[in-house]
Formats: structure tokens, sequence, C-alpha cells
């Protein structure tokens, strides 16, 4: 089975996992992306990255996948870190077009040298997580914007990587498909006890997913400061009307607000 279930510990509890220790990105000498980002990421977590546009979310995400390196400073994995230890949703589902649903959700496989009769029944499982069992054999132009969404977020889980990076994936859906995302995000992390982090620019969106909101501001990126959300998961309509999420959300627009210059 590749999609196993880990527990999730309460915030406080958990063991950790990755750490940005002190990390600087400048590009070009002197455009200054990130300014001393620490962050420590534990198992179980779901961080969001929360800040304005240009404060260095995604040079953060891109630092922790590995795709470039800190000017200054470190990031640490726990333990030995490898091929397989990431899965990574865009806000595009960056699905081929020429293959069918269940040979997208074959590509982490594939790329690890697992040929597709060896691996039918995880791809499966984990299309059945995202409720799409249905449409194994379609081709991307079949299916909606949300259903693409759901097999990107598929492949992404398959390989069970310790670590999944979320950049804006629902910010190009409507209002309506991007709750129900996030209400069936929610419910797949229940299942699968996954860690993520996620990148957003919207308060409601970190307020609902996220235990930990990580807020950002820009010139020089940086971190501002870091909210807790210690509802309890699962999380769904009722936390999303409650007075809760409402002190939460007027909690994180401020410090958001702060982020931007702007009075609190
Ligand atoms: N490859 C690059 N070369 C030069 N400057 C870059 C490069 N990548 C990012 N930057 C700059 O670094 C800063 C942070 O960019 P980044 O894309 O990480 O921000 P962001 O918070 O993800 O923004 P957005 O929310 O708009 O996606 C910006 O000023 C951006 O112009």
């Amino acid at each position: 089975m590749a999609v196993r279930r880990n527990d999730i510990k309460p915030l406080g509890q958990r063991a950790p996992l990755l750490r940005l220790n002190h990390v600087d990105k400048i590009f070009n000498g002197d455009v200054v992306a990130l300014r001393d980002m620490t962050l420590q990421v534990n198992q179980g977590d779901f961080i969001s990255l929360l800040g304005p546009s240009g404060c260095g979310k995604s040079t953060a995400l891109r630092l922790i996948s590995d795709l470039m390196h800190p000017t200054r400073g470190r990031i640490e994995w726990e333990g030995d870190h490898g091929r397989g230890d990431l899965g990574v949703v865009f806000q595009e589902p960056t699905l081929m077009p020429w293959a069918t649903v269940a040979q997208n959700v074959w590509l982490p496989f594939r790329l690890s040298g697992k040929g597709y009769a060896e691996v039918k029944d995880d791809i499966l499982e984990v299309l059945r997580l995202v409720g799409l069992e249905k449409f194994l054999n379609a081709y991307p132009r079949e299916l909606s914007g949300g259903m693409k969404m759901r097999v990107s977020i598929a492949r992404a889980i398959a390989t069970n990587p310790r670590l999944i990076l979320m950049d804006e994936p629902f910010a190009a859906l409507d209002e309506i498909t991007r709750h129900k995302l996030n209400n069936d995000l929610l419910r797949l992390k229940d299942k699968i006890g996954c860690t993520v982090i996620f990148v957003t620019h919207s308060v409601f969106e970190s307020v609902f997913l996220s235990d930990r909101i990580v807020v950002m501001a820009a010139r020089p990126g940086r971190v501002l400061t870091e909210l807790e959300v210690d509802a309890p998961y699962p999380r769904g309509e009722d936390f999303r009307t409650s007075n809760e999420y409402a002190a939460h959300a007027r909690r994180a627009s401020e410090a958001l607000r702060e982020a931007m210059g702007e009075p609190a």
C-alpha cells in the first residue's frame, strides 16, 4: 500500500521533520527575496505561508524542494533526505494531456523505476482517496478544473512523501470549488496524516486549513510572525461559521495588514 496512515500528534508534541535555519536568498546580488527565515517544520504540521506578493513564499518552497540553494543559512532535514521525500502541487495541475488519469498518477512511481502493473493497486487507492476512482481511464481534457487539481494532489501524495508542498493550488478555481477542495484536503489530511506547507494569499483559506500560519512581509521577504490555529481537526462547515474561526481570521488579517505596511 502506497499511502499509509500517519497519526498526527498535538501541536507541541510533534517530531521535527525539517528546519530552515537563518536562510537568506539574494538574487543578482541585490534582490533580497528572503532574509533570515527560520522555520521549524514538524511531522503532521499543516503550515500556511501567508503574505503579499513578492514576500518570498515561492522562493521558500523552491529552496525546500532543492530547486535552488540558500545564499546564506541552511536547510536541515531530520534523517536522510532523498528523492521521493517531497510531493509538489502547483497552481496549475500540470497534467500530461496525452496520458490518462491513472498514467498521470503513475508518474512519480515511474520516475523511481516502478512499472505500472506493480503499482496499479496503489494508483487505484490514491484515486479513491481523492474521489476519482471512476475516472482512471479519463483524459485531463475530460475533467473539470477541480477534478484536474484532485489528480494533481493524488499524484503528489501517491508515494507517501514526507512533505507535501502546495503553491497556491486553488487560487485559479472558483470560490465554490475552492471551498469544496479545502474541505476535501482536510479530509485527506485526516485520513493519511500528511505534513503540508501551503502557500496562499487568502486569510480565510489559511485559517481554515492550517494549524500554523507563517505571516510574511515583502521587501525584503521575511517572516513577520507565526500564528497558531488550535482548533481541532477534522474541521468542516461548523468551524467555518464559528466565532473561533472569525477570531482567528481577524488576527491573521491584522498581521497581514501589518505585513503590507498598513495600520492595524
Ligand atoms: N529567479 C529570480 N531572479 C530574480 N528575482 C527573483 C527571482 N525569483 C524571485 N525573485 C524576486 O524575489 C522576490 C520574492 O519572490 P517570490 O516569487 O518568492 O514571492 P511570492 O511571495 O511567492 O510572490 P507571489 O505571491 O506573487 O507569487 C520578488 O521580489 C521576486 O521578484
